[in-house]
């Protein structure tokens, strides 16, 4: 490796000459591998666009030229060609480099949004910004976005108002690998198939150009001659396609492997005086040629691997992902009229099985929640159960459709959310803490939390059996711990612990029961008495549970999602509402946006570990004691035991 440790900036690799690009792309895909192994990470998407990177860093000036990356999962080679590749062994690692575009890295990185199908939005109101500024004539605005993104409802929006534009330059470069994680579904992805047919003619005018540009007196009539040809044929084999007919400028399809066609097209485009569509066609994991070449989905995004043979080393027991998978097949051969839908994510959100076993029932729309949402109340209103599995983040953005095509319709649709609650190393805008907050004002939803296998599958099973109101069922990332067994239910809560003093009632919402059993054996060796509950349906508030806060002298909540608006101000209303007067504590994310590291890591910077949660309600019994009572003493040397207690831990 010689050339890419020398590239601290875009400047070193514009100084390049030509004829070393290849030598340089394949230690980019050496690093990409040796690097993104280690740490896990987005190596397929990465690998594909080794030689894309290199060619807009070559043909546009960042940060001068804003380059922006849709999802940004794709943006490792910028970050190496951009002075980052020292910090690749931090990748995604807490306080590391992030696995996405990030400000605080880097003047050449714009958005960090990891919600897909957001970059030509981004591109077409910086280059508005630009023109009221009047920066637009010395300043390219460049989106880069995948055919999968291309499926996203906002991807049209945007290239609504950018083909309305005629006369205000912007680049749009379509990475088209023909892959989301699954193949690219639909239309598009038909119509893109059609346009890589013709990939033939492109290079055949590039090479005539190239050949051409080198004989002054004969090229341009020749040009001129082939370019008809060019065009012959492309009506022939392509005819207009859809972007064109839209009013904007195709170049395409490019070889997305090939550098020196790659910044003719770019420097095309970057001409162009008006929006203009660059279709790039790459291979999803080029040059990585272990198994995993043919488990493009799993190829995606990989943990840990082995480098040589491309295997996880880390070995994954049961996840939640699986028990979901796994019982939603047990429901489809109980209940023909259950469907279920993805949004491009069949494998991760465990509906490949159900697929597999129901492929007539089972519906991958693309990267759209929203046309999820809303298809899915369609399928309700048709008679059909409709099962809408997604990673909790990416629920946001069907909040409207939930509300006001499903919900105000009384529609029978369950929404499965995977990945809720702290995910981690995805960053800020992968975490799932917005869930059961935007859930919570929805009318007549009702939100499951389950606490292991068990409850999932219970949990599940009874959501797919409401059919005037949408469910939803919330589960982490990962493995799934043992069971919980319960020592009664009342009500439909689930009490996990009965201590014979009163004095805390811990409500325990979804996967954090382990941490709040824990809570509570330390709270019992201060002389706390508590009572474990796991409500299992968190949204509405159960009664049952407004019952138990009045039997106790304190009420505590964990929840893994925000507090703003989270289940612990629900409670908190709901006692009000009863006029339950019983001190209330509730434990959850802070509103704000939480910086990438492993989920243990970010939940330990959040306070929620048994330590942390203890310590707190340790001090506020002794508040309260302190309070009931007027002493001194107790109270202090309550908290000073459990600080005696956290720094011999420490
Ligand atoms: C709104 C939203 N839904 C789902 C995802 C999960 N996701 C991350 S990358 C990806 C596939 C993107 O495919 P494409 O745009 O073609 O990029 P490629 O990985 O092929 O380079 C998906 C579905 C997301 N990031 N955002
Ligand atoms: C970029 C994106 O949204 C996904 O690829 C995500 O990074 C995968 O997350 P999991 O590893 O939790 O499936
Ligand atoms: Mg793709």
């Amino acid at each position: 490796m010689s050339l890419l440790p020398r590239i601290g900036s875009p400047d070193d690799l514009r100084a390049l000459p030509a004829e070393v690009l290849p030598d340089l792309a394949a230690e980019i895909r050496a690093a990409l591998v040796e690097k993104v192994t280690r740490t896990g990470g987005h190596l397929g998407p990465n690998l594909g666009v080794v030689e894309l990177t290199i060619a807009l860093h070559r043909v546009f000036r960042s940060p001068q030229d804003v380059l922006v990356f849709d999802t940004g999962h794709q943006s490792y080679v910028h970050k190496m060609l951009t002075g980052r590749l020292a910090d690749f062994d931090d990748l995604r690692q807490g306080g590391g480099l992030s696995g996405y575009p990030s400000r605080a890295e880097s003047e050449h990185d714009v958005v960090e949004n990891s919600h897909a199908s957001t970059a030509l939005s981004w591109a077409d109101g910086i280059a508005k910004g630009f023109e009221q500024t009047g920066e637009l004539e010395a300043r390219h605005v460049v989106g880069i976005i995948g055919d999968g993104a291309l499926t996203g409802g906002m991807a049209w929006e945007a290239l609504n108002n950018i083909a309305g534009a005629p006369d205000r330059p912007l680049v749009i470069v379509v990475n088209d690998n023909e892959r989301s994680y699954s193949p690219t579904i639909g239309g598009l992805a038909h119509h893109l198939a059609t346009l890589r047919t013709a990939r033939s003619y492109e290079r055949v005018l590039d090479f005539g150009k190239r050949a051409l540009g080198r004989t002054p007196v004969l090229g341009p009539p020749m040009y001129e001659t082939l370019h008809g040809i060019k065009k012959g044929i492309k009506d022939v084999v392509a005819p207009q396609g859809m972007f064109e007919d839209l009013g904007l400028k195709y170049i395409g399809p490019v070889d997305g492997h090939d550098i020196p066609a790659l910044e003719h097209a770019l420097r095309r485009a970057r001409s162009f005086p008006g929006p203009v569509i660059v279709h790039v066609i790459t291979e999803k994991g080029r040059g990585y040629t272990p198994a995993l070449q043919d488990e493009a989905e799993r190829f995606h995004a990989v943990g840990i691997l082995d480098p040589e043979t491309g295997q996880p080393l880390g070995t994954k027991g049961t996840t939640w992902t699986s028990v979901f998978s796994s019982e939603l097949v047990e429901i489809g051969r109980r209940r023909p009229d259950v469907v279920a839908i993805t949004a491009a994510m069949m494998g991760p959100t465990g509906l490949d099985k159900f697929c597999a076993e129901f492929p007539h029932r089972t519906f991958d729309v693309g990267i759209a929640e929203q046309h999820a949402a809303t298809s899915a109340a369609g399928m309700a209103y048709a008679g059909v159960h409709p099962v809408v599995a997604v990673y909790a983040t990416f629920l946001n953005r069907a909040f409207d459709q939930v509300l006001m095509d499903i919900a105000l319709h009384k529609a029978g649709v369950t929404f499965v959310l995977d990945r809720a609650g702290v995910t981690g190393d995805d960053g800020a805008s992968h975490n799932g803490m917005w869930d059961m907050s935007i859930m919570g004002v929805v009318p007549g939803v009702r939100v499951a939390a389950p606490r292991d296998a068990a409850t999932l599958r219970e949990e599940l099973g009874e959501a797919v059996e409401v059919s005037d109101a949408p469910t939803v069922v919330r589960f982490p990332k990962g493995g799934v711990g043992d069971d919980v067994p319960a020592l009664e239910r009342v009500g439909g809560v689930d009490v996990l612990r009965r201590d014979d003093e009163r004095d805390v009632l811990l409500v325990s919402v979804g996967a954090f029961a382990p941490l709040c059993l824990e809570v509570a054996d330390r709270l019992a060796a201060q002389g706390i008495g508590v009572t474990v509950v796991d409500p299992r349906w968190v949204v509405p508030v159960p009664a049952a549970l407004i019952g138990l806060a009045a039997e106790h002298r304190l009420v505590v909540s964990v929840e893994d999602n925000s507090r703003a608006g989270g289940i612990g101000s629900g409670i908190a209303q709901a006692l009000r509402d009863a006029e339950v007067d019983v001190p209330f504590r509730d434990f959850g994310i802070e509103r704000r946006f939480l910086d990438h590291g492993t989920r243990a890591t970010v939940l330990g910077e959040l306070g929620l570990t048994a330590q942390d949660v203890s310590r707190a309600v340790v001090e506020t019994v002794a508040r309260l004691e302190h309070v009931r009572t007027g002493g001194e003493d107790e109270a202090a040397g309550a908290v000073q035991q459990v600080e005696q207690d956290g720094a011999a831990e420490a």
